[in-house]
């Protein structure tokens, strides 16, 4: 999804909910128009972007200057809350879609947060820590005046982790003495005040929201049949169908899964400990390999192994050093690889008009933010697939990040099973919700679904704070 797809998807909604009357209380026909208009306007603009520039020097001593962003797109839901991105790929377009996707994701999930992401257009690897330390310490001088844990609330992205989180709060600190420092970064270590589990919450999730689909939502509908009548309408039904026949013939499913970081990783894993439907994880990718075997991969293994180097093994000598029998493809290839269900968990627009056709996949879950295209979406779902859309999927991260902002206000550790209980109760309601909708109602896809409860929820937010004219 492009910027462009959000905000025409954001418009495209809106028209709809222009029919539900019970959405902004008791008003004319035209005060609706209006109202929904000025919402449209609010929704499909930012608040406030903030582009800056970091000068580091390098070890070589040349000194760079660096683009840096801080986009806030809406906060009538709650203190804006975003991830802060260091990849070369970042620039002021991906950083305002990913804030909007934001403020739709914890409008849908109901936390107490609007929308707002940052980046840093650097490829980490290309700097040493030393270079790192420097660019997360002056990333927070720069943008401290707009950041804050009632204000906006920065986590960790794509090249970001705990440790860039501690260095910011570090930083934050000796900006703001006495200000509630440990509230204004989600996703630090535990021993900064981190939330047990935290790194695996978005892999969990994603995992999750296929697994409650096929295991729980799918036998839910079984022993209704007024709804099974109704959902077999849905041509996604015959999807999970074939899945779960699959299953029933004590046959595993397959998984693959695009992008091998902090969530790929874990949802590999996931897939291949879960016991209640046994997977067989084919392949699995990062930027530079795909790795297959069609019985399966070792995932304990792979990831013992990118512990130590950070990438997939991607020759023979390093496939024997990770214990792992593989076939080695490049990195794109797991895209149309033969799977039943494919994790998107990457970067953005990997689904597009010009590999769609080749999915073989018929369940596509978007662990990553923004991996289909909009075209790609009507046309997978066209053809019975399940997608499984970012906002939906994703939201393990943002929703335990509401706990690690909430136990620092309460001085209580959540436990590590507390933490994933909470974030699972907290999912599958929205899971619920979303896929009843969905197979149920008449929408054409699940994102659609989505960005409807979501949108409900601002716009009649955004109304009750008076702020539609
Ligand atoms: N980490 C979180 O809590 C979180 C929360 C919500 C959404 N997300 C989204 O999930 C996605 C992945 O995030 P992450 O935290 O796992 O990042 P990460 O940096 O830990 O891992 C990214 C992975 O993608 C691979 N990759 C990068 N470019 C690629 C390419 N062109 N082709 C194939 N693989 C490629 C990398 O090699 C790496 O394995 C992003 O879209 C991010 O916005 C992450």
């Amino acid at each position: 999804m492009t910027t462009n797809d959000t905000k025409h998807l954001i418009e495209q909604t809106l028209v709809h909910l222009a029919e539900d009357q019970s959405l902004l209380g008791n008003c004319s026909e035209e005060e609706r128009k209006k109202y929904l208009a000025s919402a449209e306007e609010i929704l499909t603009t930012t608040d406030k972007v903030i582009k800056s520039y970091i000068r580091v020097t390098r070890a070589t001593g040349n000194v760079v200057r660096i683009p840096a962003y801080r986009v806030q797109h809406n906060n009538v839901s709650g203190f804006y809350k975003g991830g802060i991105r260091f990849s070369e790929h970042v620039n002021e377009e991906e950083v305002e879609n990913l804030a909007f996707l934001m403020t739709l994701k914890n409008a849908l999930h109901e936390l107490p947060f609007g929308g707002a992401k940052g980046g840093v257009s650097i490829q980490p690897r290309d700097f040493t820590d030393r270079e790192l330390y420097s660019i997360s310490k002056k990333y927070v001088q720069r943008f401290a005046p707009d950041l804050g844990p009632t204000h906006d609330i920065p986590a960790p992205d794509v090249g970001t982790d705990e440790r860039v989180m501690d260095w910011m709060v570090g930083e934050y600190k000796a900006i703001n003495p006495g200000d509630q420092y440990l509230n204004a970064f989600t996703g630090k270590s535990v021993e900064n005040g981190g939330a047990l589990g935290r790194r695996e919450a978005t892999g969990q999730g994603t995992f999750l929201s296929y697994f409650w689909l096929l295991n729980d939502w799918f036998k839910q509908k079984k022993e209704r049949p007024d709804e099974q009548k109704r959902a077999v309408q849905k041509p996604q039904w015959q999807a999970l169908e074939a899945l779960n026949n699959k299953t029933e013939a004590s046959d595993p499913i397959d998984i693959a899964i695009q992008g091998f970081g902090n969530v790929g990783s874990v949802a590999a894993k996931e897939a291949f400990h879960c016991t209640d439907i046994p997977h067989r994880v084919v392949a699995v990718s990062d930027r530079y390999t795909t790795l297959y075997n069609e019985q399966g991969l070792n995932i304990p293994k792979l990831i013992a192994y990118t512990e130590m180097h950070r990438d997939l093994p991607k020759h023979e000598a390093a496939l024997q050093e990770a214990g792992i029998d593989a076939e080695v493809y490049p990195p794109e290839r797991v895209l149309t690889i033969n799977t039943d269900v494919l994790v998107l968990a990457a970067i953005e627009n990997q689904i597009t008009e010009h590999n769609m056709e080749d999915i073989k996949a018929t369940v596509v879950v978007e662990g990553a933010n923004a991996p289909v295209n909009a075209q790609a979406d009507h046309y997978l779902q066209k053809r019975g697939s399940v997608v499984i859309p970012d906002i939906l999927v994703n939201a393990g991260g943002v929703t335990v990040s509401y706990l690690e902002w909430k136990q620092a206000k309460i001085t209580r550790i959540y436990t590590e099973k507390e933490v994933y209980d909470e974030m699972a109760k907290q999912m599958i309601k929205t899971f619920q919700k979303v896929y009843d909708a969905f197979f149920l109602g008449d929408s054409d896809t699940m994102r659609a679904v989505c960005f409807s409860l979501a949108l409900k929820r601002l716009v009649s937010l955004l109304y009750r704070h008076g702020k539609l004219y």
